[in-house]
């Protein structure tokens, strides 16, 4: 049964929205980062905490979160043959996202709470996904380990009692990947109509 909604603007983004790795290097306004973000904080957010803040990364500043990814690369890399190859490689990633958004969570200390505001965090970030893809944007959600690593925290100002949920790397794409099946729902459903006897 094909419903009238699959059919709309929607949901069209909805199903075409990719997950992005490679970025033209055309930048991107941080104008209009900060409307899509605008938009994005309609999110569903039980009790309104509003627990969210940003930190945009973008021109040279870019470099100081490339350097600490390629100071973990090289410490991990035992050939020392290798280690500055692949240190420049992961430093020319990193220098090639056109814009970094990093989205952070003020932790509340209530842990339901937390739960809940980390939840409308995720809401948040797939609305500005969506409005981002509208707009020719694609981006990549990042959950690497640098979230959590205290170099990268003080660099962007990321305090106790505030967790870096998402890196969000940004930019016109480069390349689109063509999409992974999911499973249709009807078929994850299940249906409860009548009282229990
Ligand atoms: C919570 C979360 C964390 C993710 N972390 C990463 C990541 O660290 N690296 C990455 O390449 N993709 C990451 N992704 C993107 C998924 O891999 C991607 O959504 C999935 O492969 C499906 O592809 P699609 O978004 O193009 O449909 C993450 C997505 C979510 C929701």
């Amino acid at each position: 049964m094909t419903l009238e909604t699959t059919g709309t603007e929607l949901a069209r983004i909805v199903k075409e929205r990719r997950t992005v790795h490679q970025f033209e290097s055309k930048e991107v306004e941080l104008s209009l980062i900060q409307e899509l973000l605008d938009t994005s904080v309609w999110a569903p957010n039980h009790r309104l905490t509003q627990p969210w803040r940003f930190v945009s990364v973008k021109g040279e500043g870019r470099s100081r979160i490339a350097e600490i990814a390629r100071k973990n690369v090289e410490k991990r890399e035992s050939d020392p043959a290798k280690r500055e190859e692949i240190g420049q490689k992961f430093y020319k990633r990193f220098m090639n996202v056109p814009v970094i958004l990093v989205v952070v969570q003020k932790e509340n200390p209530n842990l339901a709470v937390r739960e809940d505001d980390f939840a409308a965090i995720c809401c948040l970030i797939q609305n500005f996904s969506l409005l981002a893809w509208e707009q020719g944007l694609g981006l990549v959600w990042e959950s690497y380990p640098l979230l959590t690593q205290a170099e990268f925290r003080e660099t962007l100002g990321i305090g106790p009692g505030e967790r870096a949920v998402a890196s969000l790397h940004i930019g016109y794409p480069a390349k689109v990947p063509p999409a992974q099946p999911r499973t249709p729902a009807s078929e994850l459903l299940t249906v409860i109509d009548t009282p229990s006897s």
